[in-house]
């Protein structure tokens, strides 16, 4: 419980720099997409779409041009929904900008998810990634062990397709929390279950595919916002704030390098009614926060 009270954002006047994040989301088919980053920020992590919102770019834009770049898929700007925003602040490094990222799922688009040189894209499954694994929980087997290197076809030069799983959706891996940025294993598991609940009321994810909605375990559950999960039914966005106090990340492809971006210190995890975009549609540079 002290994580989530004891934050307060930085009161000193930060640059944000703002980013997209996209989501793609097969709710029939129980899937997720997810991209592999094969090099610049986060390489050799498993993520969304996007990236950095450019001047004079509206977010939304933002996150329809890097979804396409990066995975091939095309979607109307009304299709993004939004979802949420991270505010990540490290405070191991004075100078870094407070990171906002937007983030949105689509379910619906046109095209099929293609690699890049940039990503390379995988299916897992919806259903079985509605909790964080934990440390000892292990990731499903199903993922290609040479999905977890940094070499790629896209690397070689090809494109590649995602991998088929001949037995379908109930095939899929688990998402690979522990291989993606740190804080997704808060926030990911959350947004997944609001989605499957509301697509319950629905008439489910997948027919009815989707499991009973899971107990969160009870450590975590606490610290990161489960225990207002109940009182947040309804409520459509979430906020994400996050201070990183450095370190190394010695799950990292790359041996564990360290990086300001680690260390989840304190954060809280809040699901809100309105998410105020207008006021962060023009919060490009210099603002005081909150
Ligand atoms: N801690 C974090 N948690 C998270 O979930 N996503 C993060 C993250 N830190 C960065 N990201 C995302 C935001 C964005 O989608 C992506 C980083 O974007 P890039 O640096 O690749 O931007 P660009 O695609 O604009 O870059 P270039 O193509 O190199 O110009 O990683």
């Amino acid at each position: 419980m002290a994580t989530t009270d004891a934050i307060s954002l930085s009161p000193k006047i930060k640059r944000h720099k703002q980013y997209t994040l996209v989501i793609p989301l097969d709710l029939h088919g129980d899937r997720v997409l997810l991209g592999y980053k094969l090099r610049g920020f986060g390489q050799g992590k498993y993520n969304g779409y996007g990236g950095k919102v450019e001047p004079n770019e509206t977010v939304i834009a933002a996150a329809v041009r890097e979804l396409h770049e990066e995975s091939g898929l095309l979607v109307e700007e009304p299709a993004m929904i939004q979802r949420g925003v991270l505010l990540l602040e490290t405070v191991a490094d004075d100078t870094s900008p407070i990171l906002e990222i937007h983030v949105f799922t689509v379910e619906t688009w046109e095209g099929t998810e293609t690699a890049t040189d940039e990503m390379t894209p995988h299916w897992f499954s919806l259903s079985k990634s509605l909790t964080a694994p934990t440390k000892s929980t292990p990731v499903s087997g199903s993922i290609p062990p040479s999905f977890l290197s940094t070499s790629s076809a896209a690397e070689a030069g090809g494109v590649e397709e995602s991998q088929p799983h001949p037995g379908g959706p109930h095939d899929l891996p688990v998402i690979p929390y522990f291989q993606m940025w740190e804080e997704s294993r808060v926030w990911l598991p959350h947004l997944l279950r609001h989605v499957s609940s509301s697509e319950e009321g629905r008439g489910g994810v997948g027919g009815n595919l989707i499991s009973p909605e899971p107990s969160p375990p009870a450590a975590t559950a606490a610290s990161d916002g489960d225990r207002n999960e109940t009182e947040n039914k309804g409520k459509k966005y979430f906020i994400h704030h996050v201070q990183f106090i450095g370190g190394t990340d010695m799950d990292a492809v790359d041996g564990g390098e360290y990086s300001v971006w680690h260390g989840m210190g304190p954060r809280r995890l809040d699901w809100v009614d309105e998410l105020p975009i207008g006021e962060w549609e023009g919060r490009k540079s210099f603002k005081t926060y909150p």
